[in-house]
Formats: structure tokens, sequence, C-alpha cells
């Protein structure tokens, strides 16, 4: 029996099974210190001379291998040395596949990034069809590429055009994808993963994959058809990328290297890429944003308070978000949600919401149907309290009333128990003033959702000042169920994302008003690396919504919030946006052209005169000073709850890690000194604001 501290080593039947577990840790991560503890189990084996094949598996219950350590990464200091840990994964892993005895890789879990590339230097690999299970190399998420050879693997392994949609978009395979894709060669219960990896081992070194179907050799089986495929791929991701994200065209240029110059010049080309896209601050962001949110989920507790029980949910109002919510709640959270409405409308269009989400995964093969209809059932409604006696949290989302919100607390502190959270859904009302008369005020929260519910990944959590800390820790139960990440914000005027949304918006208003063509408006944030423009998320959201917040926001905050007067000329004009076809856009069915009545009605020429740069910069730098007052008014916790935030709530780019790295990454004082000068351009409303000059003036920083 060998043994490291990270490896070991039994045979079943003349197979070894290398087991991987690290001590200590939920994840399996590589490290460069494996390679030798590795290497000496190899030579072990290799002085055994009874052991036929081998297999690799993970000793995790739930997980094979996550890839490499993110953290051993973040400790390189150049990209010499990073390039150096390519390297030696990338020695190892050829070690593997050079190996006289066939290696099989059972894999049950995440297998992903570095785990994905061990796996694919195996000469055959076995999964789990369990819903756990997923494959792929999501390193562009963190601003890299495969670093061990996967860049060259997957291509040969699932085609070239897989592996590049696989390796640009960090998407991951399910079980049967990534059976039918050729990743594995085999998927069974978990129950026999590993004698069914066995059974591999000993038939000896899998077949290479068989030739691709027609398609797939006439265009990737000569240079002419690859030049294509790679031509298609660099305009597609520089349309998404706009040349924000460095990683995913050094992607290209070292797969292609790989067929053009062969495996060993494309593993070259691998590590240089990997060593330096390390180093770049884009990747350094988007790694402080993955353990950023992995830290979160950890916090179960608040202010040392623990969760109440969160087994059954009620929602009020089936509604967009109501609809939504009880989506989430039944399907993520696994929960029985209980739907209240005033008339079977409102529950129909929430009932039919969930139906159309789960049916649209049952037709993507995500979802068998017996299971759809399991998550559908967890879904009832009423139009009375019946069941709401035993509703751990009730969620608040019917229209954005005072009178009826706060109607709403007395009715289900009423019919509910006296551990009862009530969570409301409210956009703009303070929280306060709906706990107001309320029997239990103490159990009282707002949650706030974003919309689309089922994608929108953030969610913030109010308490107003007599929220007990239970109740918090409550509905941060609730929502990490829901698949949130969820932040917990001041109750004041615009909560977090809306106070720091609003200026932004305000500004490409003011841009439309002196003259700038809509599109070339929203064109300018793409670019900067907004995932829509603030005129598209308008009508996204609602332009009556928006108008509903901005005078909250200006009562309680001040005149800065004032949206410029066209504003009301577009709701009279009954522009509501996307939901009555409306908007800054005609949504009509050629497309989505800049409706050209809204020039008309005001009054306008369209020009573009300004660069595109100077209408991001102005929007963004609004964005900036209020995020840094409002984190010095305690509306956010900490800079990191700023930056989840704002990347998670509004898609602020992500490769800078939101708007506090970014102060933090560019200079506090460059950027009260780039709101100087935008002061002296633009006007006063560019003056960064005491906090930022302070710490300006005393060299402090966020991070
Ligand atoms: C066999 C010997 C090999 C020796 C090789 C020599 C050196 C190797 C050099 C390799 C160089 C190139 C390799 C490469 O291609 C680059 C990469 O692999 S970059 C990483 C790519 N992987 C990912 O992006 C996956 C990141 N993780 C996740 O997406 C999720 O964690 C996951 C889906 C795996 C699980 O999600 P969930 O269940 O929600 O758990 P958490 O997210 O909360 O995570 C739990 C726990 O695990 C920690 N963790 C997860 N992944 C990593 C990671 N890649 N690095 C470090 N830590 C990770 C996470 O932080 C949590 O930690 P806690 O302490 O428990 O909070
Ligand atoms: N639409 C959005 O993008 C967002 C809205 N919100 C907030 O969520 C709440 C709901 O908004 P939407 O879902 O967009 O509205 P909606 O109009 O789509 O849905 C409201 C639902 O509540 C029901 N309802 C009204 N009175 C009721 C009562 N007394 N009991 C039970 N049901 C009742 C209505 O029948 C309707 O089905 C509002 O407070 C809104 O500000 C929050 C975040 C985003």
């Amino acid at each position: 029996m060998s043994e490291s501290t990270t490896f070991t080593l039994h045979t079943d039947d003349h197979i070894g099974i290398i087991t991987m577990d690290v001590p200590g840790e939920r994840m399996n991560t590589l490290r460069a210190s494996f390679a030798d503890e590795l290497r000496t189990l190899l030579a072990d084996i290799r002085a055994q001379d009874d052991i036929k094949g081998l297999v690799f598996c993970s000793g995790k219950p739930d997980a094979f291998i996550a890839g490499a350590d993110v953290h051993m990464l973040d400790d390189c200091a150049s990209a010499e040395a990073a390039e150096a840990l390519s390297r030696a994964g990338q020695a190892l892993f050829n070690e593997l596949e050079a190996l006289d005895l066939p290696l099989i890789a059972a894999i049950h879990g995440p297998c992903l990034g570095g785990g994905l590339e061990l796996a694919l230097a195996c000469h055959g690999r076995v999964c789990s069809d369990d819903d756990l299970t997923r494959l792929g190399l999501p390193e562009v998420q963190l601003g890299l590429i495969p670093g061990s050879g996967g860049t060259q693997r997957l291509p040969r392994r699932v085609g070239l055009v897989k592996a590049l949609d696989m390796m640009l978009t960090g998407k991951q395979l399910r079980p049967k994808q990534a059976l039918k894709a050729g990743l594995v060669d085999d998927m069974v219960p978990r129950s026999i993963l590993l004698e069914t990896a066995i059974a591999l081992a000993k038939r000896g070194k899998p077949a290479r994959p068989g030739t691709r179907d027609l398609k797939s050799l006439m265009l990737e089986g000569n240079p002419l058809g690859r030049k294509v495929v790679f031509d298609k791929a660099l305009s597609t991701l520089r349309r998404k990328a706009r040349g924000n994200y460095p990683a995913p065209e050094r992607l290209l240029e070292v797969v292609r290297t790989g067929y053009e110059r062969g495996m060993a010049e494309g593993l070259k080309a691998e590590a240089e890429a990997f060593g330096f896209l390390v180093m770049t601050p884009e990747s350094a962001s988007l790694r402080r944003l993955f353990f950023a949110t992995t830290d979160m989920k950890k916090e179960t507790s608040y202010q040392g308070a623990e969760p109440g029980p969160v087994a059954r949910v009620g929602v009020l109002g089936g509604g967009l978000m109501g609809g939504g919510i009880a989506y989430v709640t039944a399907t993520r959270a696994g929960l029985p949600v209980r739907i209240k409405d005033i008339d079977d409308r409102g529950i129909n269009q929430a009932m039919a919401m969930a139906h159309r989400l789960l049916n649209d995964k049952v037709k993507k093969k995500h979802l068998r149907r017996p299971e759809m209809n399991r998550q559908l059932a967890r879904l009832t409604g009423t139009l009375d309290y019946s069941g709401f006696n035993r509703a751990d949290v009730v969620v608040e989302a019917v229209f954005e009333d005072l009178k009826i919100k706060r109607r709403m607390v007395r009715e289900v502190q009423k019919h509910g128990p006296a551990h009862g959270v009530f969570a409301s859904n409210t956009s703009s009302l303070p929280i306060h003033r709906i706990a107001e008369g309320a029997e239990r005020p103490e159990r009282v929260v707002g949650l706030h959702y974003f919309s689309p519910v089922d994608k929108m990944p953030l969610a913030e959590i109010i308490p107003h000042a007599g929220t007990s800390a239970g109740t918090v820790a409550t509905a941060l139960k609730l929502a990490r169920a829901q698949g949130k990440t969820p932040i917990v914000v001041k109750d004041s005027a615009g909560f977090y994302v809306n106070r720091i949304l609003a200026p932004y918006i305000n500004e490409a208003i003011r841009l439309l008003l002196e003259g700038e063509p809509v599109e070339a408006i929203d064109r300018a944030l793409v670019d900067y690396g907004f995932p829509v423009g603030p005129l598209t998320l308008l009508d996204e959201v609602g332009i009556d919504v928006a108008a509903n917040i901005a005078p909250v926001l200006e009562e309680e905050l001040g005149s800065r919030f004032r949206a410029p007067a066209a504003f009301g000329k577009l709701l009279e004009d009954k522009r509501l946006g996307k939901k009555n076809g409306r908007g800054f856009y005609a949504f009509d069915k050629k497309g989505k052209p800049a409706d050209p009545g809204l020039y008309h009605l005001l009054e306008l020429t369209p020009q573009a005169r300004l660069p595109a740069r100077d209408m991001a910069e102005r929007c963004v730098l609004l964005m900036l000073n209020e995020a840094a007052l409002a984190l010095s008014e305690g509306v956010v916790a900490s800079p990191r709850d700023g930056d989840i935030g704002a990347v998670f709530g509004i898609g602020f780019p992500p490769f800078t890690g939101g708007p506090f790295h970014y102060l933090h990454q560019q200079g506090i004082d460059t950027m009260v000194a780039r709101m100087e000068e935008y002061v002296r351009k633009y006007g006063e409303r560019f003056t960064p604001c005491a906090p930022l000059r302070q710490m300006a003036e005393q060299g402090e920083s966020y991070y």
C-alpha cells in the first residue's frame, strides 16, 4: 500500500486504484506540490508487476477535482512563475498519458479546469450520471485559459468546434452531454462507477476517438476548414469581449498553434499564454470575485444569530416577480411554495411561468420530465390564507403600494406562525414604513430580487432598525437556498443597487437630450463592459418602474437624483419600454431599432458627437461616486459586498472586480482627479464625494 497525504493506492483484482483526497478540504484542487507525490506513487506502481491497469478517482463524497488551486495562482509573483506551474502540470499529465498501463478516470461531481485536464490525459473516462457531475474548462471565467494541456487535448477529444465552444464560454457539460460529445467513454449510476472503471481498465487502453461525423471532418479535418472555424470564433469573441478580456483571443491563438505546429508547440504556447494571463488585472479581478462569492456562502449566521426554519414558503402575488420567486424556491431550493393572489389569473400566471421555464429545460435535455413534474408539484395556489399557518417565510410581491403591503404584513402575521418571517420584495418603499403597525415588526425584512428572478443572481436583504438578526439570517438562508448571492443593505432610499444605478441612468438620459443617438449611448456602455446599455436596461425594467423610484430617491437623498424633465414626456407618451413595446426602442418584429418617434417627442435631431469613452465615463463616474458615498453611509457593509452587488445586480464589468475594486486598481487619487476633470468639462455633478476626496488626500484605498 503506497500512501501520501493526498494520494492513496489500493489494488482490486490487479487494478491499481489511485484515490485523490486533499486533506481538510471540501474540494480536491491541484497544487504543484502534488506532482512529486504522484510521481512517487507511479514509481511504486511500476515496481509492482502484478498491477495490470489503473483507475484514478476522488475520495471526496461529491467532487472529482475543481481545477488548479486558485490561491496558488494568486501567489504567483511573475508570469514566469505561473508559466512554470503550467509546465509542471503539462509534464505530469504527459507522463500519465505515456503510461504503459491503461489509466481510467472515474468521475463523480465537478471535474473542472485542471481536473478535466488530468482526466483528458487518462486513456479513458467514466462518469456518474449524477446531477452533481459536471465536466468543463471554465478557466476563461477567471480570465485564464486551461494551462495543463486542455487546449490541446480537448479539441482532439471532442472536435475543434465543440472544444472552442466549451473553452470560450467555460460551459460545463452534464453527464449525458459529455457522453454524447465523446468526452467520456461511459456514463453509469454512481453505485457502479468504480467497478465500471475497473472493468474498462481491464480491457486495456480504449481506442482513440473514431472519425468525427462528416461535417466536422469537412470543417476541421483540413486547414481551410479550420480557418473558417477560427475566423468565425474570433469575430464572435471580439463582438462579445469588446477588447475587455484578453483570455479568449489568447486561447484561440494557442489552439491554432497546436493544430498548425503540433502538440509540443501548442503546449509551449499554452504555458506562455497561461503565465501571461495569470498576471493580468482582469484575471486578478475575476479570481477575487470568485473567492468573494465563495466566502459569502459560508456566512450562514448573521450578527451571531442562527437562521430559523425554512421548510415551507408562501408567496404573495403571482405576478412577474412573485412567479419568479416561487419558481426559484420550488426548483432551486426544492421547497413547497404556496402562492396567494387576489384572482386566479395571478396564480395561473405564476404556474405558467414555472411550467415554461421547466419545459425549456426538458426540451434542452437538462431535466427529465418526471423531475419537472416533481418540481411543479411543489407549487400550489390559493385565493385565501389556507396553508399560510405553516409558512416559515412569506415573500410579498404584490403591487408597489404601501397600504397594501402594510395590510399584507398584518394579514400574514395574523394567519402565520409566530416565528414566521415576512419578506417584502418592494423595489423602493422603506421597510420600516412597511413594518409600521405590525404585530411582530422584528420579523419583517426586505428581500429585494432582480428581474428576471430565474436569471439574476443578486438579492438585497434589507433589515429595518427593528428587524431581528435571526430574521436576517433566515432571509439569507432562503436566498442562498434559491441560488442567490445575497448582500445585506441598509433600509435607505433605493437600497444599494437602485441607488447607484439612478445617477448612471440619469446621465444616459442627459446624453440623449444632448442629441446623442440612443444606440450610440448604449453601445458606449456595452463597449465599456456592461451586458446591456442603460437605455436598453430601462426598456427592460420598465420606464414606469424607474419613474416610481426616482422621486423616492430625490426626496430622501437630494436633487442629484432628480430625473431630467424630459423623462415625464416619455410617460405622457405612454412609453413604458418592453412591457408595452414602446420605449427608447421600437420593439417591432424586424428587430429593435431606436424609435424615431422618440426624437420627435423630445424635439431632438440625433447626432453622434461625443467620444464613446467620454459618454461611458460620464455614466460610470457618477455610479462610482454614488457607490463610494453609499459605502461611507453604511448602505453596504463592505467594499466586497458593494462589488458583488454591482457586478451581480447590474452587470458592472466583471473584469474590473466591481466598483470598489476598480477604484482601488485605478487609484483613488487618479479617479478623484478624473472626476474633477469631468467637473470642468460637464458640470458640478461630477464633484468627487467627500469620502473619496479624503481617501485620496490620506493615500487610503478600499483593498
Ligand atoms: C494531480 C497532481 C497535479 C499537479 C499539477 C501541478 C500544478 C498544476 C498547475 C495547473 C495549472 C493550470 C491548470 C488550469 O487549467 C487552471 C485551472 O484549473 S483554474 C481553476 C479552474 N476551476 C474553476 O474555475 C472551478 C472553480 N470552482 C467552482 O466553480 C466551484 O467551487 C465548484 C463548482 C467546483 C463547487 O461549487 P460549490 O459546491 O458551490 O462549492 P464552493 O464554490 O463553495 O467551493 C467549496 C470550497 O472549494 C473551494 N474551491 C473550489 N474551487 C477552487 C479552486 N479552483 N481553487 C481553490 N479553491 C477552490 C472554494 O473556495 C470553497 O472553499 P471553502 O474554504 O470551503 O470556502
Ligand atoms: N418588476 C420588477 O422588475 C421588480 C419589481 N419589484 C417589486 O415587486 C413587487 C411586484 O412587482 P411585479 O411582480 O412586477 O408586479 P405585478 O403587477 O407583475 O404582480 C403583482 C401581483 O400581485 C397581485 N396582488 C395584488 N394585490 C394582492 C394582494 N392583496 N394579495 C395577493 N396578491 C396581490 C396581483 O394580482 C399581481 O398578480 C412590487 O413591489 C415591485 O416594486 C422588485 C424588483 C423588481
